[in-house]
């Protein structure tokens, strides 16, 4: 793709985070995910791309087992963060969803003031122990979302009342604040002008440093200039996974070069 602003800053193999075996997911008769087997490194920015319905989102889902909410959902195989398989009857949903973040297409702040998004999750997994404790998480928090400068003068105003880019930076904010491990985002640009999409991918940069990022994209470009790995998607199944230069540079199946040269999707 020679329009495609090939901004990969390679990383050193890291540590794995998620070890995913045999995954499948039906919804009802639909198997929607095909026996993926995928492993997902810490500190890394992984971009799941492909066609519309391939299971990007149902995937991402089973990550933090979002899944769970959908009645006709079932989820098979084996997924393990850190060596702890997530679906173990022990594992709290609610507790792991503190681990592992999520921030999705549309930005969806709570109706409450800034600094109350942020110190929901704080307070209720009960992080902090005093006033003091939880106004250091919010600065930390919103800063780490890259909109503290925007909005330190007006704290207690609703988040409702901010800009579409910055709700979603408060949003990721809000996903940071409870120190995840690993951050989902489906397709966290999608509602956002260029400039707020380029603020939020310089952030997803960023954030690496101290999360694992998975983030599902339809824009290729966006795939390339944020990731080091991708995933590519076809019909439920997990067709290749690599380092980004190598799927947009040197696809090995001719599904994944059909992709994305623009033959399918
Ligand atoms: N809540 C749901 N209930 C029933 N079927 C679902 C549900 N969510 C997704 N599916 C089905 O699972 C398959 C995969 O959908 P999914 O949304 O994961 O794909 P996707 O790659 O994220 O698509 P898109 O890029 O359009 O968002 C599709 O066949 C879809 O119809």
């Amino acid at each position: 793709m020679n329009d495609m602003r090939m901004l990969e800053r390679e990383v050193d193999t890291q540590a794995i985070k998620f070890d995913c075996e045999n995954v499948q997911v039906y919804y009802g008769d639909n198997h929607a995910i095909k026996d993926v087997n995928v492993r997902i490194e810490s500190n890394t920015v992984t971009a799941f791309i492909g066609p519309s319905g391939c299971g990007k989102s149902t995937f991402l889902r089973c990550l933090n087992r979002m899944n769970d909410t959908i009645d006709i959902c079932r989820v098979e195989g084996k997924l393990a963060l850190d060596g702890e398989d997530i679906y173990d009857r022990k594992v709290d949903p609610v507790q792991l969803r503190a681990k592992v973040g999520m921030v999705f297409q549309k930005p969806n702040p709570f109706p409450k003031s800034i600094y109350d998004n942020i110190a929901y999750g704080p307070r209720i997994h009960g992080l902090v122990d005093s006033k003091a404790d939880l106004d250091v998480v919010v600065e930390k928090s919103l800063r780490r979302g890259a909109i503290w400068d925007e909005v330190k003068d007006r704290l207690h105003a609703p988040g409702t009342g901010l800009s579409g880019g910055q709700q979603q930076r408060l949003c990721i904010a809000r996903a940071v604040a409870t120190e995840p491990e690993v951050l989902l985002m489906d397709e966290p640009c999608s509602a956002l002008d260029p400039i707020a999409t380029a603020q939020v991918e310089e952030l997803i940069e960023e954030l690496r440093t101290n999360f694992s990022v998975i983030i599902v994209t339809h824009s290729m470009q966006q795939a390339a200039r944020v990731s080091q790995r991708t995933a590519f998607f076809h019909l439920g199944e997990l067709v290749e996974f690599g380092r980004t230069g190598d799927i947009f540079t040197n696809p090995k199946d001719p599904r994944t070069e059909s992709y994305i040269t623009g033959r399918i999707g």
